[in-house]
C-alpha cells in the first residue's frame, strides 16, 4: 500500500500527496476506520491504494499526534503566534492567552512579531525587555517586517518538515507575512477580501500549502475562547516558567494564588517572573473557575 499525507479535504474527497512520487491523488475513504466513525483529517498520514481505473482510496489512518478542532487539522507541530508590535498595539494579555491554549494542545508555539518597521527607537527599547523575557522562558521570538522584508528566513528555517498553523488577531499581518515568504502562495490580504465583500467568518475548506519544505494551513487557528476547555491545574502547567517552579511549591497542585510557601509567588516578588504574566494567569484562572460548577 502507498503512504501519503492528506493536504486537502473537499466535498468528500481527500487529496493525498504520495510520499514517494509527490503526486497529489484524489481519494475517497474506504478503510476499516469508517466503522469506528473516524473521519480523515487534513494532516493525517495515511495508507492508500489506487485502483486500475485511477480512483484512490484512503484505507488506513496512521496514529495522530494531536487533533485540532479549529482549523480541523491533525498532527500539527508548530503554531506561528503572530502579533504586531503596533497597529494594532502589542498585547501581552492576548499573547499569554494564545500561548496557554497552544501549550494545552501540546503544540510548539513560535512567537512572530510583525511590523517591526513601525517602532521608534524609544518604543523599541520599551518592548525589548518583554521580548527578552519570553526568550528566557524558552520561546523562540522572531522579529519581522513584511514591509522591509526582514526576519522571514528565520521562520522559513523553523517550519522545514513541519505542519504549521498560523494564529493571531485580524490585521496583525498574517497574510502579508505568508505572501512575503512565498509569492506563489497568494493568500489574500485584508484589503482584497474586503474589496470582494467577503465576510470575515466565511467558512472555507482547509488546505495545507507547501511553504519552505513545510506545510502551512491557510486558515488561522485557535481563538481566545479555547481557554474555556482548560481545568485550573492545566492552566498552571501551560505557563511554562510557573510549571518549572511548581515543584518547589509547598503544596502539590498549588494554584499559586493564596497558598503559603508558593515558589511562583516568590519568583514574582523578587522580579523573576514578569508581573503581567502573573496578572494574566490570575485573570485566566478566575475565568476558568467561574465557569466551573461548585460542589
Ligand atoms: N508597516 C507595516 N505594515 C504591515 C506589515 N505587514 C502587514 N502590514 C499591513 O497591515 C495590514 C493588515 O495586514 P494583513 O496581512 O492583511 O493582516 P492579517 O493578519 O492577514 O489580517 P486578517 O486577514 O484580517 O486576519 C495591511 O494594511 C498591511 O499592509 C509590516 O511589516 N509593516
Ligand atoms: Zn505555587
Amino acid at each position: 500500500m502507498k503512504k501519503g499525507i492528506i493536504l486537502k479535504a473537499l466535498s468528500g474527497f481527500y487529496y493525498v500527496e504520495d510520499l514517494q512520487t509527490k503526486e497529489l491523488i484524489q481519494c475517497r475513504s474506504r478503510g476499516l476506520f469508517r466503522k469506528k466513525k473516524i473521519t480523515p483529517l487534513v494532516g493525517d498520514s495515511v495508507h492508500f491504494t489506487v485502483e486500475p481505473d485511477g480512483n484512490g482510496y484512503v484505507m488506513e489512518i496512521l496514529n495522530r499526534k494531536n487533533e485540532l478542532v479549529r482549523p480541523p487539522i491533525a498532527n500539527v507541530d508548530l503554531a506561528l503566534v503572530v502579533f504586531s508590535v503596533k497597529e494594532p498595539d502589542f498585547s501581552p494579555k492576548l499573547l499569554d492567552r494564545f500561548l496557554a491554549v497552544i501549550e494545552a494542545n501540546q503544540i510548539e508555539p513560535i512567537i512572530v512579531l510583525t511590523k517591526m518597521d513601525l517602532l521608534t527607537s524609544e518604543e523599541q527599547s520599551l518592548i525589548a525587555p518583554i521580548i527578552q523575557y519570553y526568550r528566557e522562558i524558552g520561546y523562540q521570538v522572531i522579529e519581522t517586517s513584511s514591509k522591509q522584508q526582514f526576519g522571514l528566513d528565520g521562520i522559513k528555517d523553523l517550519i522545514r518538515n513541519q505542519i504549521v498553523v498560523i494564529c493571531g488577531q485580524s490585521g496583525v499581518g498574517k497574510s502579508s507575512l505568508l505572501n512575503s515568504m512565498d509569492q506563489t502562495l497568494n493568500i489574500q490580504v485584508n484589503e482584497i477580501s474586503k474589496a470582494l465583500g467577503r465576510g470575515k467568518h466565511t467558512t472555507r475548506h482547509v488546505e495545507l500549502h507547501k511553504l519552505s519544505d513545510g506545510l502551512i494551513a491557510d486558515t488561522p487557528g485557535f481563538s481566545s475562547l479555547d481557554l474555556d476547555q482548560l481545568e485550573p491545574n492545566d492552566l498552571s502547567e501551560c505557563f511554562v516558567e510557573f510549571y518549572q517552579r511548581s515543584q518547589d511549591c509547598k503544596f502539590r497542585g498549588c494554584l499559586h494564588v493564596n497558598e503559603p510557601r508558593c515558589a511562583v509567588k516568590e519568583a514574582v516578588e523578587v522580579g523573576e517572573i514578569l508581573p503581567t504574566r502573573y496578572e494574566n494567569y490570575l485573570q485566566f484562572l478566575t475565568e476558568i473557575k467561574s465557569r466551573k460548577p461548585k460542589y
